[in-house]
């Protein structure tokens, strides 16, 4: 898979790189079944067409930039994390284009002309609630009108779990809430970071990217993978300001980690810092019957 960060307008060389593909479009955080859903539908479209699989995706989140409504400034999947799951996923080009201000202005027929015509779309897919260009006037109806019989386009109907829509909105709910177990249910898997092991002589700790959203402070049952060892730990959470602090503890191996890979997978709320088991479980309960889907 090749990663090719775009610009605006976009570069000559990006347009060179570019081949005949199906586009698959949104952000895409967690890479969540719905997600898996949409990426799905366009590789079935690709083979068929013997075209290449590409996604579109942006950086940061247009959120940032729009700053209308809560800013997402953490993620389920950092960019690194996408990639390597877009990679598994048999994408070809994985498009990150920088979103800016000047992005967030441009009208939804030129970003059709620009952004999916300009890198050789052949067939658009997204799902039902994919909006694109100035003030997300361009919707899934709009792109076909916009797309000028140049491409095809393939809407994807909305997936659901537990009678409301699977999205990355739901999943930061359940993570930044402690419910961490509820995770697979939407994502397919539990959640899973990335990060170096560290061990001070007393404490051993992970240290993870800033852009990476954790768990509320609490006391959680994971899984830490390091190479070929899979084993189970607990996982403190504390947060102090910007300050994240991610100690482990119940690792067998007795030896002295010095920013060893890890990937940890978070299981089962605990505790909260005060150890108080399960102070999260009515919260979410509320939020998950409140965001029932209409
Ligand atoms: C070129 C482009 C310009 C956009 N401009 C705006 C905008 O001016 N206002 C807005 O609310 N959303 C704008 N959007 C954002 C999208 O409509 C959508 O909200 C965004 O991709 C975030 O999706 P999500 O909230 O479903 O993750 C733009 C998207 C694209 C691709
Ligand atoms: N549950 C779903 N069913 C079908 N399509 C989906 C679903 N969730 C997202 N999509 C589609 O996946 C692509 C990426 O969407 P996006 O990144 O906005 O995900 P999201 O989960 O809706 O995020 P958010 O909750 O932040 O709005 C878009 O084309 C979107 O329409």
């Amino acid at each position: 898979m090749q990663t090719i960060r775009v610009s605006y307008p976009i570069q000559k060389s990006v347009q060179l790189q570019s081949e005949p593909c199906v586009m698959a479009l949104g952000f895409f955080d967690g890479v969540h079944l719905g997600h898996q859903e949409i990426i799905k539908t366009a590789r079935a479209e690709a083979e068929r067409k013997g075209l290449k699989l590409a996604v579109m995706t942006f950086s940061p989140h247009p959120s940032v930039v729009i700053k209308k409504g809560k800013q997402i400034n953490e993620y389920i999947t950092p960019i690194f994390e996408k990639e390597k799951i877009f990679e598994k996923l048999r994408v070809d080009f994985l498009y990150v284009v920088d979103f800016n201000e000047e992005v967030a202005r441009i009208p939804h027929q030129d970003f059709v002309d620009d952004f999916l015509c300009g890198l050789q779309c052949e067939h658009a897919v997204a799902g039902f609630d994919y909006t694109y260009g100035f003030k997300g006037q361009g919707t899934m109806d709009q792109l076909k009108v916009d797309a000028k019989a140049r491409f095809a386009v393939t809407v994807v109907s909305k997936k659901e779990k537990n009678q409301q829509k699977i999205s990355s909105t739901l999943l930061r709910e359940l993570i930044t809430s402690g419910r961490v177990e509820r995770v697979p249910s939407y994502l397919g898997k539990s959640y899973k970071i990335e990060g170096e092991l560290y061990n001070d002589g007393n404490k051993t700790f992970i240290e993870v990217v800033d852009d990476y959203l954790l768990p509320c402070s609490g006391t959680y049952e994971v899984s830490v993978r390091r190479g070929i060892f899979h084993e189970k730990a607990v996982c403190e959470v504390t947060k102090l300001g910007q300050k994240r602090c991610l100690e482990v503890y119940g690792l067998q191996s007795e030896a002295v980690f010095t920013g060893e890979t890890v990937h940890l997978q978070w299981h089962n709320f605990i505790a909260d810092p005060q150890n108080y088991p399960f102070h999260v479980q009515s919260t979410i309960d509320e939020f998950e019957a409140l965001s029932v889907s209409v």
